[in-house]
């Protein structure tokens, strides 16, 4: 099983380029599903999960052109296949996103249910009421949603914000027989960038980026072309590893108006941060000082950065309160960090990190994505040498980490 190797303390300072954003590149690629043409999109990351959505679209029946880096082509002119496997989508939860696109289009979809993870249970039942409520009759049997129906337009509200609960729907309602609203909707930018790349399908959508999203359902959608929004959260995780060694960078190909919320946060620790348009720069001369963080839906600050601002607060001036709201078991990493001379106490959705003059280098191992993600900037800025053990989490969502942090001045290499 392949590991990262990370020897601390070497100054960071440099340039990186921000990939697309994994978490608007899958429900994007799964609305290729929503139309006979083909759909182009350009700025997709390379990630474990695109290639996961690529053959799992493939099974189906959609034709997919890739060049390998960013550029793909997707034709869903001969599906034969209306069924998402257990196989692939225990490896990827965000193969759900198919079942909405499928059964708008083809009357018809099975999808294997995605069950919890490492960070929470993460039920599906809001995906599964709103498509109930558009007129799907649904079953779940031998661990599979099984959907079929014409849908209709319906108002749906959800329980709670979800964010690829709100992309189902969406994707649903484009070809839904009439007019649709999702109340609480979500309005991270990834849905908006989603509701953007259907719109330029052909859809009819209004109010995408608010808690109110319009669809009037058309005949078909066509194809389009579509540039997949820059990752916030890698942007995020990239200012956190800037600040936590002190160091300066500019990160290309990104966008300050994503991801307000944290750069306030890395503001009030003390980091100097300017933007342009596509560009964000962070300059951090001190010791950052603990900040409190509270996880919320979008614009708020998200839980994807919770970890990373966790290690910040390990080696900051001061004592932080973090409490994370979205999912119920999202402190994995703090025994991690804990084992690396962190202080940290949970106790149920709180989390209290009392700062430390540094870190120590230790094996330790990931859980999930941006809990490896925090081990890593750890080790960028601990005494000696680190081990970040299965580090497939981490290949799920930041393309080529070890290259961009290595062209920034850290010392990373990936080991068998
Ligand atoms: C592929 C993708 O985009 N993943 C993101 C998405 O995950 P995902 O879309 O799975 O997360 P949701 O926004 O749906 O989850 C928010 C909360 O709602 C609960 N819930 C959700 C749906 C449902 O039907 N029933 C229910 O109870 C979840 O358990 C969780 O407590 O948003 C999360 C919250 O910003 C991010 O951490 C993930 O990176
Ligand atoms: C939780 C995440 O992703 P997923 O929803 O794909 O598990 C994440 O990106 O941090």
């Amino acid at each position: 099983m392949e590991k990262l190797k990370i020897t601390g303390g070497h100054p960071l300072a440099g340039e990186i380029t921000i990939s697309g954003a994994k978490n608007a590149a899958l429900p994007i690629l799964c609305a290729g599903l929503l139309t006979a043409d083909t759909l182009r999109l350009t700025n997709v990351p390379q990630l474990r999960d695109v290639k996961t959505t690529q053959k799992l679209l493939q099974g189906m029946g959609v034709r997919v052109m890739t060049d390998n880096v960013h550029e793909y082509e997707l034709t869903a002119n001969a599906v034969t296949n209306l069924c998402a496997p257990y196989d692939l989508v225990k490896t990827m939860r965000a193969s759900i996103l198919v079942l909405g696109p499928t059964l708008a289009r083809f009357g018809e979809a099975q999808v294997s249910l995605p069950g919890g993870c490492a960070i929470g249970a993460r039920p599906v039942d809001q995906h599964i009421k709103g498509l109930q409520a558009m007129g799907a009759e649904i079953v779940i049997e031998h661990g599979y949603v099984k959907a079929k129906g014409k849908l209709k337009g319906a108002r749906i509200v959800t329980d709670m914000v979800t964010v690829t609960g709100t992309e189902n729907l969406l994707m649903a309602a484009t070809l839904a027989e009439g007019i649709t609203t999702i109340e609480n909707a979500a309005r991270e930018p990834e849905v908006v960038d989603l509701a953007e790349c259907l719109i330029a399908m052909g859809a009819k959508i209004s109010g995408h980026g608010t808690d109110t999203i319009t669809i009037e359902g058309v005949k078909s959608l066509h194809g389009a072309t579509h540039s997949v929004v820059p990752d916030r959260i890698e942007t995020g995780t990239f200012l956190c590893a800037a600040a936590a060694a002190q160091g300066r960078v500019v990160l290309r190909n990104t966008r300050a108006n994503i991801l307000e919320a944290v750069l306030d946060k890395l503001r009030e620790a003390g980091a100097y941060i300017e933007a342009g348009d596509n560009w964000i720069a962070l300059d951090m001369k001190q010791r950052p000082k603990a900040v409190n963080v509270r996880t919320l839906p979008y614009p708020a600050f998200p839980t994807d950065m919770q970890a990373q601002f966790m290690m910040l607060n390990t080696i900051a001036e001061g004592t932080a309160v973090m409490t994370e709201t979205i999912f119920e078991n999202r402190f994995m990493h703090a025994p991690e960090l804990a084992r690396m001379g962190a202080d940290i106490s949970t106790e149920g959705n709180t989390a209290i990190v009392r700062g430390v003059e540094k870190l120590s280098g230790a094996t330790v191992m990931a859980t999930d994505l941006r809990a490896s993600a925090s081990l890593v900037i750890a080790g960028l800025i601990a005494e000696g040498e680190t081990i970040v053990d299965r580090i497939y989490h981490l290949d799920r969502g930041y393309e080529h980490i070890e290259a961009k942090l290595g062209g920034i001045g850290a010392s990373i290499e990936r080991i068998a």
